[in-house]
Protein backbone atom coordinates (compact mmCIF):
# COMPACT_ATOMS: atom_id res chain seq x y z
CA UNK A 1 0.00 0.00 0.00
CA UNK A 2 1.43 3.44 -0.95
CA UNK A 3 2.61 5.67 1.84
CA UNK A 4 1.34 9.67 2.04
CA UNK A 5 4.09 11.48 3.28
CA UNK A 6 3.75 15.36 3.94
CA UNK A 7 6.74 17.64 4.40
CA UNK A 8 6.19 21.23 6.14
CA UNK A 9 9.74 22.45 6.04
CA UNK A 10 10.20 26.11 7.84
CA UNK A 11 12.24 28.75 9.75
CA UNK A 12 10.40 28.21 12.30
CA UNK A 13 12.03 30.75 14.31
CA UNK A 14 10.21 30.18 16.33
CA UNK A 15 7.62 27.52 15.95
CA UNK A 16 3.74 28.30 16.62
CA UNK A 17 0.56 27.22 16.78
CA UNK A 18 -0.41 28.63 13.70
CA UNK A 19 2.48 26.10 12.14
CA UNK A 20 1.42 23.14 14.07
CA UNK A 21 -2.35 23.27 13.82
CA UNK A 22 -2.05 23.54 10.44
CA UNK A 23 0.00 20.17 10.19
CA UNK A 24 -2.37 18.66 12.65
CA UNK A 25 -5.19 18.84 10.53
CA UNK A 26 -3.72 18.18 7.07
CA UNK A 27 -2.23 15.05 8.68
CA UNK A 28 -5.49 13.84 10.06
CA UNK A 29 -8.15 15.30 7.01
CA UNK A 30 -6.07 14.03 4.29
CA UNK A 31 -4.80 10.85 5.85
CA UNK A 32 -1.48 11.16 5.65
CA UNK A 33 0.85 8.44 7.55
CA UNK A 34 3.18 10.90 8.61
CA UNK A 35 3.98 14.53 8.43
CA UNK A 36 7.55 15.83 8.54
CA UNK A 37 8.19 19.01 9.67
CA UNK A 38 11.83 20.24 8.77
CA UNK A 39 13.38 23.38 10.15
CA UNK A 40 15.72 24.92 8.07
CA UNK A 41 19.26 24.85 8.58
CA UNK A 42 20.99 28.06 6.41
CA UNK A 43 17.37 29.30 5.46
CA UNK A 44 18.21 30.40 1.53
CA UNK A 45 15.52 33.74 0.55
CA UNK A 46 15.45 35.73 3.96
CA UNK A 47 17.95 37.08 6.55
CA UNK A 48 19.49 34.93 9.26
CA UNK A 49 17.43 33.32 11.35
CA UNK A 50 17.65 35.29 15.35
CA UNK A 51 18.28 31.99 16.96
CA UNK A 52 20.20 28.95 16.18
CA UNK A 53 19.62 26.21 14.16
CA UNK A 54 20.04 24.02 17.15
CA UNK A 55 17.80 25.70 19.24
CA UNK A 56 14.54 25.80 16.53
CA UNK A 57 15.29 22.78 15.94
CA UNK A 58 14.69 21.53 19.80
CA UNK A 59 11.40 23.70 20.17
CA UNK A 60 9.87 21.81 17.25
CA UNK A 61 11.01 19.05 18.67
CA UNK A 62 9.69 19.71 21.99
CA UNK A 63 6.24 20.83 20.06
CA UNK A 64 5.67 17.73 18.54
CA UNK A 65 6.38 15.28 21.12
CA UNK A 66 3.75 12.84 21.90
CA UNK A 67 1.71 13.71 18.67
CA UNK A 68 1.87 10.52 16.43
CA UNK A 69 1.01 11.86 13.45
CA UNK A 70 4.14 14.73 13.63
CA UNK A 71 7.61 14.00 13.64
CA UNK A 72 10.97 16.41 13.22
CA UNK A 73 13.70 15.68 10.82
CA UNK A 74 16.77 17.50 11.14
CA UNK A 75 18.16 16.26 7.68
CA UNK A 76 18.62 20.25 6.46
CA UNK A 77 21.15 20.43 9.67
CA UNK A 78 22.87 17.72 8.73
CA UNK A 79 24.28 19.46 5.56
CA UNK A 80 26.49 22.27 5.18
CA UNK A 81 24.85 24.23 2.50
CA UNK A 82 21.96 26.65 1.69
CA UNK A 83 18.99 24.48 3.08
CA UNK A 84 17.25 24.35 -0.71
CA UNK A 85 13.86 22.23 -1.31
CA UNK A 86 14.95 20.11 -3.80
CA UNK A 87 17.71 18.76 -1.82
CA UNK A 88 15.55 17.82 0.91
CA UNK A 89 12.67 16.30 -1.55
CA UNK A 90 15.41 14.54 -3.38
CA UNK A 91 16.83 12.98 -0.42
CA UNK A 92 13.35 12.08 1.23
CA UNK A 93 12.44 10.35 -2.09
CA UNK A 94 15.49 8.01 -2.07
CA UNK A 95 14.17 6.66 1.08
CA UNK A 96 10.77 5.85 -0.08
CA UNK A 97 8.89 4.16 -2.69
CA UNK A 98 8.55 4.83 -6.23
CA UNK A 99 4.60 5.30 -5.67
CA UNK A 100 4.70 6.81 -2.21
CA UNK A 101 3.18 10.30 -2.19
CA UNK A 102 4.96 13.18 -0.76
CA UNK A 103 3.28 16.22 -0.23
CA UNK A 104 5.28 19.38 0.25
CA UNK A 105 3.25 21.55 2.34
CA UNK A 106 3.50 25.75 1.67
CA UNK A 107 1.65 28.25 3.54
CA UNK A 108 0.08 30.82 0.16
CA UNK A 109 3.36 33.32 1.02
CA UNK A 110 5.69 30.90 0.46
CA UNK A 111 3.60 29.28 -2.54
CA UNK A 112 3.75 32.65 -3.94
CA UNK A 113 7.13 33.01 -4.05
CA UNK A 114 8.14 29.63 -5.10
CA UNK A 115 9.24 31.07 -8.72
CA UNK A 116 12.48 32.34 -7.19
CA UNK A 117 13.40 28.75 -5.56
CA UNK A 118 16.39 26.89 -6.37
CA UNK A 119 15.39 24.69 -9.56
CA UNK A 120 11.83 25.55 -8.58
CA UNK A 121 10.49 23.78 -11.72
CA UNK A 122 11.71 20.42 -11.26
CA UNK A 123 10.20 20.86 -7.51
CA UNK A 124 6.81 19.05 -9.23
CA UNK A 125 8.58 16.24 -10.73
CA UNK A 126 9.43 14.50 -6.94
CA UNK A 127 6.10 15.61 -5.20
CA UNK A 128 2.55 17.01 -5.16
CA UNK A 129 2.11 20.63 -3.54
CA UNK A 130 -0.25 21.23 -0.81
CA UNK A 131 -0.80 24.78 -0.41
CA UNK A 132 -2.37 26.15 3.26
CA UNK A 133 -4.22 29.30 3.86
CA UNK A 134 -2.28 32.17 5.77
CA UNK A 135 -4.98 34.35 6.35
CA UNK A 136 -2.24 37.23 7.84
CA UNK A 137 -0.69 37.30 3.89
CA UNK A 138 -2.34 39.19 1.37
CA UNK A 139 -0.38 38.33 -1.75
CA UNK A 140 -1.18 37.98 -5.24
CA UNK A 141 0.14 34.92 -6.89
CA UNK A 142 2.73 35.88 -9.91
CA UNK A 143 1.26 35.03 -13.46
CA UNK A 144 3.50 32.34 -14.01
CA UNK A 145 1.79 30.14 -10.60
CA UNK A 146 -1.09 31.07 -11.76
CA UNK A 147 -0.52 29.24 -15.33
CA UNK A 148 0.82 25.89 -13.12
CA UNK A 149 -2.38 25.83 -10.65
CA UNK A 150 -4.42 26.05 -13.66
CA UNK A 151 -2.76 23.23 -15.16
CA UNK A 152 -2.18 21.50 -12.27
CA UNK A 153 -4.75 21.45 -9.38
CA UNK A 154 -6.93 19.40 -8.49
CA UNK A 155 -10.35 20.57 -6.22
CA UNK A 156 -9.99 17.81 -3.22
CA UNK A 157 -6.59 16.60 -1.72
CA UNK A 158 -7.74 13.77 -0.93
CA UNK A 159 -7.95 12.97 -4.84
CA UNK A 160 -4.48 13.57 -6.04
CA UNK A 161 -3.12 10.76 -8.30
CA UNK A 162 0.28 8.96 -8.41
CA UNK A 163 3.18 9.72 -6.51
CA UNK A 164 3.92 13.28 -7.65
CA UNK A 165 2.76 16.38 -9.90
CA UNK A 166 -0.21 17.56 -8.54
CA UNK A 167 -0.89 20.87 -6.70
CA UNK A 168 -4.51 21.38 -3.94
CA UNK A 169 -5.41 24.04 -1.45
CA UNK A 170 -6.23 22.85 1.93
CA UNK A 171 -8.86 24.40 4.25
CA UNK A 172 -7.39 24.66 7.61
CA UNK A 173 -8.71 26.61 10.83
CA UNK A 174 -7.58 29.91 9.73
CA UNK A 175 -4.67 31.17 11.80
CA UNK A 176 -3.30 34.90 11.96
CA UNK A 177 -0.63 34.03 13.43
CA UNK A 178 3.62 34.46 12.23
CA UNK A 179 6.94 33.80 14.25
CA UNK A 180 7.46 37.55 13.04
CA UNK A 181 4.76 38.96 15.60
CA UNK A 182 5.96 36.51 18.33
CA UNK A 183 10.00 37.76 18.08
CA UNK A 184 8.26 41.52 18.20
CA UNK A 185 5.91 40.57 21.11
CA UNK A 186 9.07 38.80 22.96
CA UNK A 187 11.59 41.74 22.39
CA UNK A 188 8.73 44.26 23.67
CA UNK A 189 8.32 42.43 26.75
CA UNK A 190 4.95 40.83 25.77
CA UNK A 191 3.61 37.25 26.75
CA UNK A 192 3.63 34.59 23.95
CA UNK A 193 1.62 32.58 25.79
CA UNK A 194 -0.94 30.28 24.17
CA UNK A 195 0.81 31.39 20.67
CA UNK A 196 3.23 28.45 21.05
CA UNK A 197 2.87 24.95 23.10
CA UNK A 198 3.70 25.66 26.44
CA UNK A 199 6.98 23.50 26.22
CA UNK A 200 8.25 25.72 23.99
CA UNK A 201 7.16 29.11 25.53
CA UNK A 202 9.20 27.18 28.96
CA UNK A 203 12.14 26.77 26.46
CA UNK A 204 11.87 30.20 25.09
CA UNK A 205 11.88 31.94 28.86
CA UNK A 206 14.48 29.56 30.07
CA UNK A 207 16.72 30.26 27.44
CA UNK A 208 16.13 34.09 27.05
CA UNK A 209 15.57 33.91 23.42
CA UNK A 210 14.53 36.86 21.42
CA UNK A 211 14.91 39.42 24.08
CA UNK A 212 16.77 41.70 22.11
N1 LIG B 1 -0.23 30.89 10.63
C1 LIG B 1 0.08 30.11 9.60
N2 LIG B 1 -0.88 29.46 8.90
C2 LIG B 1 -0.53 28.68 7.83
N3 LIG B 1 0.73 28.46 7.39
C3 LIG B 1 1.72 29.07 8.05
C4 LIG B 1 1.46 29.91 9.20
N4 LIG B 1 2.63 30.37 9.66
C5 LIG B 1 3.58 29.87 8.84
N5 LIG B 1 3.06 29.08 7.89
C6 LIG B 1 3.77 28.36 6.83
O1 LIG B 1 4.71 27.50 7.47
C7 LIG B 1 5.94 27.43 6.71
C8 LIG B 1 7.11 27.86 7.59
O2 LIG B 1 6.89 29.20 7.98
P1 LIG B 1 7.94 30.05 8.81
O3 LIG B 1 8.76 29.16 9.68
O4 LIG B 1 8.66 30.98 7.91
O5 LIG B 1 6.94 30.86 9.79
P2 LIG B 1 6.44 32.35 9.69
O6 LIG B 1 5.46 32.53 10.80
O7 LIG B 1 5.98 32.65 8.30
O8 LIG B 1 7.78 33.12 10.02
P3 LIG B 1 8.26 34.64 9.80
O9 LIG B 1 7.20 35.52 10.35
O10 LIG B 1 9.56 34.66 10.53
O11 LIG B 1 8.43 34.79 8.30
C9 LIG B 1 5.73 28.35 5.50
O12 LIG B 1 5.28 27.55 4.42
C10 LIG B 1 4.62 29.30 5.97
O13 LIG B 1 3.86 29.81 4.90
O1 LIG C 1 14.75 25.84 -2.05
C1 LIG C 1 14.69 27.09 -2.06
O2 LIG C 1 15.28 27.80 -2.90
C2 LIG C 1 13.86 27.76 -0.98
C3 LIG C 1 13.65 29.15 -0.97
C4 LIG C 1 12.89 29.71 0.04
C5 LIG C 1 12.35 28.91 1.04
N1 LIG C 1 12.58 27.56 1.00
C6 LIG C 1 12.04 26.70 2.06
O3 LIG C 1 10.65 26.96 2.22
C7 LIG C 1 10.27 26.73 3.58
C8 LIG C 1 9.54 27.96 4.10
O4 LIG C 1 10.45 29.04 4.13
P1 LIG C 1 10.32 30.21 5.18
O5 LIG C 1 11.35 31.22 4.75
O6 LIG C 1 8.89 30.69 5.05
O7 LIG C 1 10.58 29.62 6.54
C9 LIG C 1 11.57 26.42 4.33
O8 LIG C 1 11.71 25.02 4.42
C10 LIG C 1 12.63 27.01 3.43
O9 LIG C 1 13.90 26.39 3.59
C11 LIG C 1 13.30 26.99 0.03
Amino acid sequence: MAKRIGMLGGTFDPVHIGHLRSALEVAENYALDQLLLIPNAQPPHRNAPQVSAQQRLEMVQLAVAGVDLLSVDDRELRRDKPSWSIDTLLSLRAELDAQDQLLLILGWDAFCGLPSWHRWEELLEHCHILVLQRPDADIEAPQVLRDLVAAKSVNDPQTLLGPSGQIAFVWQTPLAISATQIRHLLATQRCVRYLVPDTVFQYIYTHQLYQE
